[in-house]
């Protein structure tokens, strides 16, 4: 038996490639790399039984899963494009080679298949908004997350207005007592804030529960457990710096939500929300190292909340043991945000752009 080569035919949409061979009863081998796919059968060709081989290196990268339909006569074969990309054509060489030719059953322009590809969305979007109207209680949890945004929105608004007149009126003597200012306010959303944990654990919002724990744990030790609980802390310049960057963020954050639960998409308002913690998380983090450490020798010279120990092992464990365990968990906790709120980033902008298109 000699090696032959089948005639194959092609076409594309945004996603997909589709290739057409024209072998019946074929016994499929294939091998693909991101840009190249080798492809090989024994099969009834147009010169009957025989092994029959083709092989494409592709313009751009396409995903290594590659799916096989054969039929008596034919057999689909469908590969995945890395990016959602029109291509220009199928190969690298710009010289088609002889065995392909377009596949007219199957084949749209660029302009064809954007238009399938909203018909394709829209139905998509058709069927899961009937299927979030099955929800009965859909009204009254939008109700609650856009009451429980805009009270947010308020509480962290109040804040930054307040720090921001200060700084104008008393420039840097208002860093020393932005604790006696804000505090109250402060606790008090830092309080609401943990239902930000309880409403992707009962399904209220659909994101990670472990991102919102370690947002709302790690600014709630900050918060409580360093400035709260050591009167040395609360006129220090530090806590300016933290309750400065923790609400420039929320003032953007709450009211992209409370869009979102009305279903509207302010372009600008999202693009900030998605964009600003980029300066603004390490930024934090840094300000919260800062007090951590600040409050090292204060939890040292003071005990408190250090556990006595028998006097074989020493008179007592200092608290500042534990936070240095902590300063090393918030970087941890840094980094796994930061690669949640790039992630989150990416889709949302992909998803927007394939909205323009
Ligand atoms: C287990 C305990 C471990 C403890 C370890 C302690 C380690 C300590 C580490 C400390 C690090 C914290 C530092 C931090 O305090 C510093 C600062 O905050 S500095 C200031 C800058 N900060 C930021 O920018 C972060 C702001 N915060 C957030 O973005 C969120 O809290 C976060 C959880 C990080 C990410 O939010 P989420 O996962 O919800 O992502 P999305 O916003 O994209 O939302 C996803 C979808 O859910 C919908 N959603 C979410 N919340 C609501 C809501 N309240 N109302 C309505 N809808 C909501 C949202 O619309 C998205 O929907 P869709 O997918 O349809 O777009």
């Amino acid at each position: 038996m000699q090696t032959l080569t089948p005639h194959v035919y092609w076409a594309q949409r945004h996603g997909d490639i589709y290739l057409r061979v024209e072998l019946s009863d074929a016994k499929v081998l294939h091998g693909i790399k991101p840009m190249f796919l080798c492809w090989t059968a024994q099969g009834h060709g147009a010169k009957g039984d025989n092994d029959y081989e083709f092989s494409l290196d592709f313009l751009e990268p396409v995903k290594p899963e590659v799916s096989h339909r054969s039929t008596q006569r034919l057999v689909n074969v469908t590969v995945r494009k890395q990016e959602q990309r029109w291509w220009d054509r199928l190969t690298l060489q710009e010289r088609k080679p002889l065995f392909l030719a377009p596949d007219f059953d199957r084949w749209l322009d660029e302009s064809d298949a954007e238009m399938e590809l909203q018909e394709e969305e829209k139905i998509n979007k058709v069927s899961i908004e009937s299927r979030i109207r099955k929800d009965p209680y859909l009204g009254l949890k939008k109700g609650y997350l856009f009451m429980y945004n805009l009270v947010q929105f308020l509480g962290f608004s109040w804040i930054f207005v307040n720090m921001t007149v200060r700084l104008f009126i008393l420039g840097q003597d208002s860093f020393y007592d932005t604790f006696h200012t804000i505090a109250d306010m402060m606790y008090f959303c830092q309080m609401m804030a943990v239902a930000e944990v309880i409403n992707p654990l009962v399904g209220l919002v659909k994101t990670g529960v472990f991102p919102a724990m370690i947002q709302v744990v790690g600014r709630n030790v900050i918060l409580f457990v360093i400035f709260g609980s050591l009167e040395e802390m609360q006129n220090k310049a530090v806590v300016f710096f933290v309750f400065y960057l923790w609400s420039t963020i929320e003032i953007f954050r709450y009211p992209f939500y409370m869009l979102a639960c009305i279903d509207t998409d302010w372009k600008l308002l999202t693009w900030l929300r998605y964009s600003i913690w980029m300066p603004l998380y390490p930024l934090g983090v840094l300000a919260e190292a800062i007090a951590v450490i600040q409050s090292l020798p204060i939890f040292d010279e003071t005990r408190l909340y250090s556990i006595p120990l028998p006097t074989v092992l020493g008179s007592s464990f200092s608290f500042s043991f534990t936070l240095k365990i902590y300063l090393v968990l918030m970087f941890l906790g840094l980094f796994i945000n930061f690669r949640h709120l790039f992630r989150q980033r990416r889709r949302r902008m992909r998803s927007r752009k394939r909205k323009m298109n």
